[in-house]
């Protein structure tokens, strides 16, 4: 049965520039590109703003050029002067594909003029002006250089988003602007120093912003508008509401499949589990289709995927094949994906939202809920940025009218126990900062109080050494105590191991839930008795064992043999190194090793753990200590079908039930001598 779509009534986004591209004069075929891209038009009113003001807000359409452009534009017309211009992307795979991009368009290798700065992957040199950087890697910057000063101009793309670390960035560069700029108090007399040589320039841009809301924070700064985009998309929603997404866009794929001309199809899911569901329909129907027809490759994006295999998306797709991307939201903005004709967008999505519990414990999990009108925007935006595309939506036009309008900021939503720390650094206290939305209350205080049982803050909220230690290393507070408690215990050799493996992009242990007998299986040699965390750290030793004298092909294939993700051991590799070079700066020996590390280790991980951590039932549940949440251990789990008298986990995830994944046997003796560390704690300082 085929899912009757009904075009839009205004379906064909038209755009008609008024005074037509201009009559390009350049061979090179991307420079051709960019002089016909709709943005080019106003590049010299865009230059004029950008310099006559500290900041611009810009709104124009996805595809228009504003990623790929504005920087070049602003490095072109020397505004940037001998600083950096940043631009924040919110999920590495932008930031690493749009350096390359305009790299490529500035006729450069990647890392030299522009560059890349994500989370334990960089590509810059002193030389590097154009820096497409996370959005949380800027606020790594700030903690070290709280006034930016290598950068003159700060580009925060898709600020539609509102992740906590770009509200972070927008807060706190209001108060750099008025730090490094010269600015005029209310009697019209110049105040404030110039702190640095350059003033700093900050630009806000989205296809789909509440441009007014951001004008004001920035006291009325200039919205400027991008008319019109490249290609047409011509949008249809289905006529009647639609109960099965992941066989609607089955159904929806093999229609475009069989019936409309080549070109490549992207889908968007709301998660892991549906993309593997439908990857798996997918590769079983189109084998029975007839050998003549087109054949289709299938790749998968979600973020636990390793990179390298999301770099599969960018290939170009040969002769006679149908490339078919199934990808989360971290696909939805920025990123140009060649080949692209087709969108089927089912309208859901996961959200991160912060589960609160009445004792001010809480935890982050991921919801699947439907997406807003702007998600939707920025999905068909992905097709017809080579040529007219077509986006077909899985819900009905009342549907999409009824849509929120953008997503909740996750300042709102989300668990605020890193910022908060971050803020600290800085010395500032959440209630004291202007952010565009203020953070909830609830989450606010779950947040103190988490660092002050981690020993971040002390009992009258000042940042601790401990605090301060722990904000420098680029991992989640929790992680952080967990090494720097291994000073004491001296076993930092094995828990930098397995925090590395814990901090990596994607997931060692493999899990596909109808193989678990066999996974179990091929794995039993790693398993330890007390849990998920020391049969990571046996599974990392033999792999590192096997790299040793194996070649590249019997290495993968040891790994294919036992379930493990080869990626999160290369990817640990690296991130030990950095964290081993952070050693050394908060004067921790990470060579520090013992011959009895079980109980140690142990002991760092629950001083990391303890807000999760959870005793057992006697009806074999396990409730949390710290708060009345009831958890059950992850089928995953080597301790799942364990009984086993406490338990520490690093990861809760919840479906119907809260599940615990990652965990580890302790004594209950670890657990029932917790106290909150900074009654007699450490130096304070601030
Ligand atoms: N990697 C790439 N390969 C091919 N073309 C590209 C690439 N990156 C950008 N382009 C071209 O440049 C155009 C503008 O891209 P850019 O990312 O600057 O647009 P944008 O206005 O920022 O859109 P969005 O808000 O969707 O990111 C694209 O529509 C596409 O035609």
């Amino acid at each position: 049965m085929s899912v009757p779509y009904t075009p839009r009534k205004k379906a064909r986004i038209h755009f008609e520039p008024n005074e037509g591209p201009k009559k390009s004069k350049s061979t090179n075929p991307l420079q051709k590109q960019r002089e016909q891209l709709p943005i080019a038009k106003g590049k010299d009113a865009l230059v004029r703003e950008i310099r006559d003001n500290d900041v611009t807000i810009l709104l124009g359409e996805t595809g228009s050029g504003k990623t790929t452009q504005v920087p070049q534009y602003i490095l072109e017309a020397g505004l940037a002067g001998d600083g950096m211009i940043a631009v924040t992307q919110p999920r590495r795979v932008a930031a690493t594909s749009l350096a390359a991009r305009v790299a490529a368009e500035q006729s450069v290798t990647v890392g030299g003029l522009v560059g890349y700065s994500v989370r334990f992957d960089e590509a810059c040199q002193a030389h590097t002006k154009i820096k497409y950087v996370s959005d949380g890697m800027l606020v790594r910057e700030l903690l070290s250089d709280p006034i930016l000063s290598r950068y003159s101009v700060v580009i925060l793309d898709e600020a539609h988003e509102r992740t906590l670390r770009t509200d972070f960035l927008i807060a706190n560069l209001k108060t750099i602007l008025a730090k490094r700029n010269q600015v005029n108090d209310s009697k019209g007399k110049t105040k404030g120093p110039l702190s640095v040589s350059n003033p700093l320039k900050i630009v806000v841009m989205s296809a789909t912003l509440d441009a007014e809301k951001f004008s004001r924070f920035y006291n009325n700064a200039p919205i400027l508008y991008v008319k019109g985009r490249q290609h047409p998309v011509q949008i249809f929603h289905t006529v009647v509401s639609q109960t099965n997404y992941v066989d609607s866009a089955l159904r929806t794929f093999f229609q475009i499949h069989v019936d409309k001309p080549p070109g490549d199809v992207l889908i968007f899911l709301p998660g892991q589990e549906d993309i593997e569901t439908l990857d798996k329909s997918i590769k079983m129907y189109a084998q029975r289709l007839p050998i003549e027809r087109m054949q289709v490759t299938l790749c998968p994006m979600y973020a636990s995927l390793p990179p390298s295999k999301q770099a599969r998306i960018f290939a170009s797709t040969p002769p006679h094949t149908r490339k078919c991307i199934l990808a989360t939201n971290i696909a939805e903005t920025s990123i140009t994906i060649p080949g692209i004709k087709y969108v089927i967008d089912t309208g859901k999505c996961k959200e991160k939202r912060y589960i609160s519990k009445d004792n001010g414990c809480g935890f982050d999990t991921l919801l699947t809920r439907d997406i807003t009108k702007s998600s939707a925007m920025q999905r068909a935006g992905r097709a017809g940025r080579e040529g007219p595309g077509f986006c077909f939506r899985l819900y009905t036009e009342e549907a999409f009218k009824d849509m929120a309008i953008s997503a909740e900021p996750e300042i709102r939503r989300c668990s605020l126990t890193q910022s908060v720390l971050q803020l600290k650094c800085l010395g500032q206290d959440l209630e004291e900062v202007e952010f565009m939305d203020p953070p909830d209350i609830v989450y606010a205080m779950s947040a103190l109080k988490s660092l002050w049982l981690l020993g971040a803050l002390d009992n009258s909220k000042t940042l601790t050494t401990l605090g301060r230690q722990m904000a420098t290393f680029p991992i989640e507070p929790y992680l952080a105590r967990i090494i720097l408690t291994s000073k004491t215990h001296g076993c930092a050799v094995e828990v930098i191991d397995i925090v590395s493996l814990l901090s990596s992009s994607s997931k060692l242990f493999l899990d596909v839930s109808d193989q678990r007998d066999a996974i179990t299986d091929a794995r039993r040699k790693f398993r330890h008795p007390s849990g998920d965390h020391f049969t990571m750290l046996n599974a990392f030793r033999s792999y590192q064992e096997i790299a040793a004298s194996e070649s590249k092909s019997e290495r993968k294939a040891w790994c294919r043999k036992h379930y493990l993700n080869e990626r999160t051991f290369t990817e640990a590799l690296k991130i030990r190194d950095q964290l081993r070079v952070i050693c050394r700066r908060v004067d921790l020996d990470w060579r520090a090793s013992r011959s009895d590390i079980e109980e140690p280790v142990l002991r760092c991980f629950t001083a990391g753990l303890m807000q999760q951590s959870a005793m057992l039932q006697p009806d074999g549940s396990y409730k949390q200590l710290m708060g009345q949440l009831v958890v059950k251990i992850h089928p995953a789990s080597t301790l799942c079908d364990k009984k086993v008298p406490a338990i520490i986990f690093d990861e809760l995830v919840y479906t119907g039930h809260a599940y615990a994944r990652g965990v580890s046997s302790v004594p209950r003796s670890f657990l029932s001598g917790i106290t909150p560390p900074m009654t007699n704690g450490p130096v304070t300082s601030r």
